[in-house]
């Protein structure tokens, strides 16, 4: 049976119609990658990142699910992403192999969803997850696979293997782009507060960081506790093993000195074979623990030497607390810095408490 020409007209303008709002559809999608991307090289931090990548996609894209894998083998985001504020963390990977069972050899986006990869979907979200599709695209960068990100989806039609994948791929170039070059920044950014020997901070950042805690205890009138910790006779270590055992103990002593603090103490190189220790919040009696803590430690551990032998070390302590009415910081550093003299005078291997302290908490006892 033939159409009337108005049904054909009719038939006609439909499809245009639908064509139409197909183009429309489109333009808004590519829109919304298009924002997507400028933010994206726009990051100015890890956080910010991670939160564009899992709250903002999920939301402008209108997704159930968004996961961010990270390859970690170095264990270097693992320590740096709990101190960040962040509404969602990546899943960090010590190994390559989830990322190879992901993606295989070729390394391409992925649409999957009932009957071509429910496997698959519950290894990108979980086992028990409600996702039923899934896109899943690869970071690459420098021909490494360094992550990937799962963008998943309740509806089991949202993300279909027939479909095209050229705004997904884009997005995945450009977050490898962002993620690295955000890793490169906090590296940067670590290793300039960072003391490359011992891990702990160095000077400079101390420096920094103490008149911050210092003005902080003065305005909200807590304790702040200053530990100078000193290796005793290091240069005998060094002139009886060499330069690079010496190197190792140091390395040793600084591992145990940040492994024996709380968050929000502040441990740094001070410089040579000298450590200082800021704890804010804590009193005498408090930080006289912590500085014997460590130094039983020390006392206590086989150091283990380049060539794998092993031997001891002792080191000496000094403490001082931030005195009420105290005019700088480098008070509170030269009261500590004197009870170390003291503390090696009387011996080594020692904890010794600033005169001002000793005397302050007898006659509060008395
Ligand atoms: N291996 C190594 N040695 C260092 C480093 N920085 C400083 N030193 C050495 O540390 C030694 C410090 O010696 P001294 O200041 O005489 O103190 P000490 O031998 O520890 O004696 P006391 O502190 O009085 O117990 C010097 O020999 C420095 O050369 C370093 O980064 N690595």
């Amino acid at each position: 049976m033939t159409s009337t020409p108005e049904a054909q007209v009719q038939e006609l303008r439909r499809q245009l119609q639908s064509l139409l709002e197909a183009a429309k559809a489109n333009e808004r999608k590519l829109d919304r990658f298009d924002a997507l991307e400028r933010r994206l090289m726009a990051v100015e931090s890890m956080e910010e990142l991670v939160n564009l990548l899992l709250v903002d996609c999920r939301h402008d894209f209108q997704l159930d699910a968004a996961e961010l894998w990270l390859l970690d083998p170095d264990g270097e985001l693992s320590r740096a992403l709990p101190a960040l504020p962040m509404a969602r963390a990546p899943r960090l990977l010590d190994t390559h192999g989830p990322l190879r069972d992901m993606f295989g050899a070729v390394r391409a986006t992925r649409l999957v969803g009932p009957g071509h990869g429910e496997a698959v979907v519950a290894q990108a979200f979980g086992d028990d997850t409600p996702m039923r599709s899934a896109a899943l695209l690869p970071l690459i960068r420098q021909g490494l696979l360094i992550g990937s990100l799962h963008f998943g989806s309740r509806d089991p039609e949202r993300y279909d293997a027939t479909s095209g994948t050229k705004f997904l791929d884009r997005l995945s170039a450009i977050a490898a782009i962002a993620i690295e070059s955000m890793l490169n920044r906090e590296r940067l950014r670590r290793a300039g507060m960072t003391d490359g020997l011992t891990g702990v901070h160095n000077r400079r950042y101390f420096d920094h960081r103490s008149l911050i805690e210092f003005s902080q205890a003065v305005r909200h009138r807590y304790p702040l506790a200053c530990l100078f910790l000193d290796i005793d006779h290091f240069k005998a270590i060094n002139d009886g093993h060499g330069h690079p055992t010496g190197d190792e103990v140091l390395r040793q002593v600084g591992g145990l000195i940040q492994r024996s603090l709380r968050t929000g103490d502040l441990a740094a190189r001070y410089g040579g074979e000298e450590f200082v220790v800021l704890l804010p919040r804590t009193d005498l009696a408090g930080a006289r623990e912590v500085a014997e803590r460590i130094r039983l430690m020390v006392q206590d551990a086989p150091f283990i030497t380049p060539d794998g032998g092993t031997l001891n070390a002792t080191l000496s302590a000094g403490l001082a607390m931030l005195q009420p009415g105290a005019a700088s910081f480098a008070e509170l550093l030269n009261s500590a810095d004197q009870a170390l003299y003291e503390a090696k005078r009387a011996g080594r291997n020692r904890t010794v408490a600033a005169a001002a302290d000793i005397s302050a908490a007898t006659a509060a006892a008395s």
